[in-house]
């Protein structure tokens, strides 16, 4: 059955799989019709850098399959060795007033739909997910990920502070003690370290396994009623979600004071430099 405007058709391991209304560029939305999963796919290359459109482009993605009523939400990359790199420096390091403010919004937006999402969400972790790459998978409830990859919030290690509600997420998973730990620490996991920490589920072998696993994990609730499932999610996250909500403008001003301090500046000024050497070697 057409769910919605359908621009292909293209098999996939479980059905027909359909791709949805996606004018956006940078992020791809095909929901099987067997299993009624979404798989929301990044791709922003070279390294899935979360800028300004990838954010928006994510938030109607996300926005779409609320609306479509998908059985569930896989998120993934179509880069073969980079989930995400997290957000795009170049947004951050000697950045344009108004747009940062865009930028940081539109953060703030994915964080809210996707941690609030009223469908099952997973993540398929095939590739490196620094910073705000394992926000967007802590925000999921399942993360499947593929071997010799990293996983973390690095953002100590690059001399930045990660904003509350990148913690929410990261506390939603880990214990208390390996969160600080591991977040004091800027302390990037290898999958085999993530999945005995409990910072992911399971390993695949490959992308593919790894889509099927996060879609048996999004096939465990298909006997339990859907509201039932989702107020009891949108309870479980309503504290960290209300929070965000009741401080947005606050949160968004302190993350200008702080990005705009000249040692950070000098500090993301240096780190891109070190990304920029590291490709040229
Ligand atoms: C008191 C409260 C105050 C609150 C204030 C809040 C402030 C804090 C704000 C925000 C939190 C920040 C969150 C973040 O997400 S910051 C980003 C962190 N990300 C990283 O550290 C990852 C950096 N990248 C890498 O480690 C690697 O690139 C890789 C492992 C992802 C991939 O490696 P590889 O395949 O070898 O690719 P290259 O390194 O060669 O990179 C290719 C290309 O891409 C550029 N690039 C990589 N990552 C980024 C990035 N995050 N942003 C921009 N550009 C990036 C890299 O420079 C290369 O570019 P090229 O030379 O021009 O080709």
């Amino acid at each position: 059955m057409m769910r919605s405007k359908v621009l292909s058709l293209v098999p996939r391991a479980t059905g027909v799989c359909r791709h949805m209304s996606t004018a956006t560029k940078l992020t791809t939305v095909a929901v099987d019709d067997k299993t009624g999963i979404a798989t929301l796919t990044m791709n922003r290359p070279p390294v899935n850098g979360l800028n300004l459109d990838l954010l928006r482009d994510l938030n109607q993605s996300i926005g779409e399959v609320e609306g479509n009523k998908s059985r569930g939400l896989i998120l993934t990359s179509s880069n073969p060795t980079i989930f995400s790199a997290g957000l795009d420096i170049l947004e951050m390091y000697k950045p344009d007033k108004d747009r940062i403010r865009e930028f940081w919004t539109a953060l703030q937006d994915v964080w809210l739909a996707l941690y609030g999402s009223s469908v099952p969400t997973a993540a398929a972790i095939n590739g490196h997910s620094p910073a705000g790459g394992c926000l967007l998978a802590t925000s999921c409830e399942y993360r499947v990920m593929l071997p010799k990859f990293t996983i973390g919030l690095n953002e100590t290690k690059l001399g930045i502070v990660a904003p509350k509600w990148f913690m929410s997420s990261f506390l939603s998973v880990l214990p208390r003690r390996e969160a600080e730990r591991a977040l004091n620490q800027g302390r990037m996991f290898t999958t085999e370290e993530a999945l005995s920490i409990g910072l992911i589920d399971e390993v695949a072998i490959s992308k593919e396994q790894a889509l099927d696993k996060c879609a048996q994990f999004i096939g465990t609730f298909a006997k339990v009623n859907p509201l039932a499932r989702s107020l009891t999610k949108q309870q479980l996250r309503a504290v960290e979600l209300q929070q965000l909500e009741n401080e947005r403008a606050q949160d968004l001003e302190r993350f200008l004071f702080f990005v705009n301090q000249p040692s950070v500046q000098k500090g993301l000024g240096i780190y891109l430099e070190s990304l920029k050497k590291k490709a040229k070697n």
